[in-house]
Parts: structure tokens; C-alpha cells; sequence
């Protein structure tokens, strides 16, 4: 049997270079520059107390007891840290493609009948579809976020940037191009929405991830008609505090280039805001809505119709117009719903 020291130095010899200045470098220094390889200690149930240490002398120190009692060997742990280390330097170094447009070229309508479009959208679009029940709303956001390549029930080809798609980006998890809002978002997570937050950036390997987690909860609470903490249990949301807390997660922390929204409610959370949180990343934002305000918030909206693009509506001046008066009484009603939760009685001015 080789002892320990013999197993550490026959897997350092064996080994490529590659590797090697991670399993050799103190770990302070290594932690300082990678904070999130310690979720590789904290889920391998080593501690490390001695942080001036490197990793292979913690393997080394570690007894055959020990190890199994962690139900591990040292070779895997070595060989686990550097594969865990190189997966995340891939993730976080991981470029989504940079979208200057997106094109969606017109397929067939539900009969068959040839669909007229060639709809160009560029970060900092909002565009709104419009349209009946089962007139293909939802399928025009799908064809888009799997990049249709003629191959959807539409027949609809969507360009990147003037081009095909790359297989690698249309198939690989890794690379997605759309961020989804939906209008159930129910928290199951036993987290605090701090805590939440936080592992969130953290699976996105990002180094100044603290600022990041703060400024997400200001920018939620903004929008949110009713403030929260930050260590609310997710559970304890409110439907609006939820929507508020994902828009602002989506627009701070997903690298997506496009979001989709299937109707973003009214209650509780600040529309317009949220939009312009959105589009101001520069996003693509591509929303299903008959609210008024939000339809009208749009640059354009797109009228589906028997599965296909009917009309595409640039918002009018006078429409805007309106949207003022609309978002006049809008915020009327906020300010009932506030007055009402307040417990004060409704005075004239305030009636909506
Ligand atoms: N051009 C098309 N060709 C064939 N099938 C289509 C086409 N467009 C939509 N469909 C199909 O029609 C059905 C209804 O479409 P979809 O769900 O997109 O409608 P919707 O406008 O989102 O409806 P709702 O407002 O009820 O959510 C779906 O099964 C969809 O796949």
C-alpha cells in the first residue's frame, strides 16, 4: 500500500501541467481571485482553517479515515477541484453572442397561407404582440427563443445578426439567447431573497457579485409596489414582490440578450419601470400583453392573427397621448391601493 504523500506525489507526477498551479497556489490567494471555489470545500464536507495552505496539502493531510467518512479518495478530490475549477473559469468567462439584431422572416399562417414578414429587432426594442386566444402569440415567442430555422410548426426562420444561428447556440443550455418572465412566478425555495439573490450570482461566477445582489434588491424594492427586506423568506413574497424581484434579477444579473414576457399583471408591481429597467440593459423585449399601457409602451406592436403576423403598429403620437392620460389614472389607482392598505378613507381626489 503507498502511503499518503506517495499517492499526492504520484498524482502531481502523472498529471499535466495543466492543473497544477491551481493545486499549488495558497489558497488564500486562490479564493481571493475565485470566491466560488469554495462551494467545491463546503460540498465536499472538507474545512479548511489554514488558509495559507494549498489545496494538495489539504488533500495530503487528510486521514484514509477521513476520507472514507467522506466517502471520497484523494485522487478524486484532486481530480474533482481542477475539473470543478476549469468548469467555472469556462462558465464565467462564457460569452453569449453579442446580438446587434434579431430578424424573424414570416413561415405560413395556420392555413397554410404564406405569412408576409421581415420583422427586425435591436437591443432596446419593445415590442408587443397583440392578438386572440390561440392566434399565435406564445408560438411567435417560442419560435424566437429556439431561433426557428423553418423547422416549428410555422415555418419561420429567426437571424442572428443577419445570420444562421450556430447550432451551438440554438442546442447548448450554456448559451441561452431568451430569458423567460412568466406570469406565475411562485418561490418554493426556503431562501431569503438575499440569499436567493446571492446564489444566483454566484452559479454565474461573477466576481463583484455583493454589489450586484445590492443593487438587485434596490432596483426590486423600486419597483415594487410594496417594499421588502432583504431577508424576506422568498415564500412570504407577494405576487407583485415576486414579479418585481425576477425583472430586476433578469435585467441585473441574466446574460440573455432577449427577455420574453407573457403579460406582466398589473397588481403590485411598477409597469413602466420595469420595462425601462429592461430595455435600458439593452435587452430585446418581446411581451404578450392586452394591457393598454403596457401595448402602448411598445414601439411597435405586432397583431397576430390566424397564427401568424397581421399588422405590425408603430405607436402613434396620438397614442402616446393617451398612454399619458392611461398612466394619469394608473397611478390613481396605485395610490387608492396604497391609501385603502393604509387604512384612510378615499377622498375625491383620489377616487378612481
Ligand atoms: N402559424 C402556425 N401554424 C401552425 N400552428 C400554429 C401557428 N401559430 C400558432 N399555431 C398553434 O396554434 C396554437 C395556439 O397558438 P398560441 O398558443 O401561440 O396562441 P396564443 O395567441 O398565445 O393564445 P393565448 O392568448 O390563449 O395564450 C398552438 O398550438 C400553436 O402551436
Amino acid at each position: 500500500m503507498i502511503g499518503r504523500r506517495k499517492q499526492v506525489e504520484n498524482y502531481v507526477a502523472n498529471r499535466k501541467v495543466i492543473g497544477m498551479e491551481l493545486l499549488r497556489k495558497p489558497l488564500s490567494e486562490l479564493l481571493q481571485q475565485e470566491p466560488y471555489l469554495e462551494s467545491f470545500f463546503h460540498s465536499h464536507g472538507l474545512s479548511v482553517e489554514d488558509k495559507k495552505e494549498n489545496f494538495l496539502a489539504v488533500v495530503n493531510r487528510l486521514r484514509r479515515r477521513e476520507l472514507e467518512d467522506l466517502g471520497t479518495s484523494r485522487e478524486f478530490l484532486l481530480e474533482g477541484f481542477v475539473a470543478f475549477a476549469e468548469h467555472a473559469r469556462s462558465v464565467r468567462n462564457k460569452k453569449t453572442i453579442p446580438v446587434e439584431s434579431i430578424k424573424v422572416l414570416g413561415g405560413t399562417h395556420k392555413d397554410g397561407s404564406p405569412e408576409t414578414l421581415a420583422l427586425e429587432m435591436r437591443p432596446g426594442d419593445m415590442i408587443c404582440l397583440v392578438g386572440e386566444t390561440g392566434s399565435g402569440k406564445s408560438r411567435l415567442l417560442a419560435d424566437i427563443e429556439w431561433m426557428a430555422q423553418k423547422d416549428t410548426p410555422t415555418n419561420r426562420e429567426v437571424l442572428i445578426n443577419g445570420n444562421k444561428p450556430d447550432s451551438k447556440y440554438r442546442f447548448a443550455v450554456e448559451h441561452k439567447m431568451v430569458a423567460q418572465l412568466s406570469q406565475n412566478m411562485n418561490f418554493v425555495m426556503d431562501l431569503s431573497v438575499k440569499e436567493y439573490i446571492a446564489l444566483h450570482a454566484e452559479s454565474k461566477m461573477l466576481e463583484d457579485s455583493h454589489e450586484l445582489v445590492d443593487k438587485i434588491l434596490t432596483k426590486a424594492n423600486e419597483l415594487s409596489g410594496e417594499p421588502f427586506e432583504e431577508d424576506t423568506c422568498l415564500t412570504a413574497l407577494s405576487g407583485g414582490q415576486s414579479r418585481a424581484l425576477m425583472v430586476a434579477d433578469t435585467a441585473l444579473l441574466s446574460q440573455a440578450p432577449v427577455v420574453l414576457i407573457d403579460e406582466l399583471e398589473n397588481a403590485g408591481i411598477h409597469r413602466r419601470k420595469a420595462l425601462e429597467l429592461l430595455t435600458g440593459e439593452s435587452k430585446i423585449v418581446l411581451m404578450a400583453t392586452h394591457d393598454p399601457i403596457l401595448a402602448l409602451h411598445g414601439h411597435k406592436r405586432l397583431v397576430l392573427k390566424n397564427g401568424g403576423v397581421d399588422q405590425m403598429i408603430t405607436t402613434s403620437n396620438e397614442e402616446k397621448a393617451l398612454l399619458k392620460q392611461l398612466e394619469y389614472m394608473d397611478k390613481q389607482m396605485m395610490d387608492c391601493r396604497k391609501a385603502l392598505r393604509r387604512g384612510e378613507k378615499l377622498k375625491v381626489e383620489k377616487a378612481c
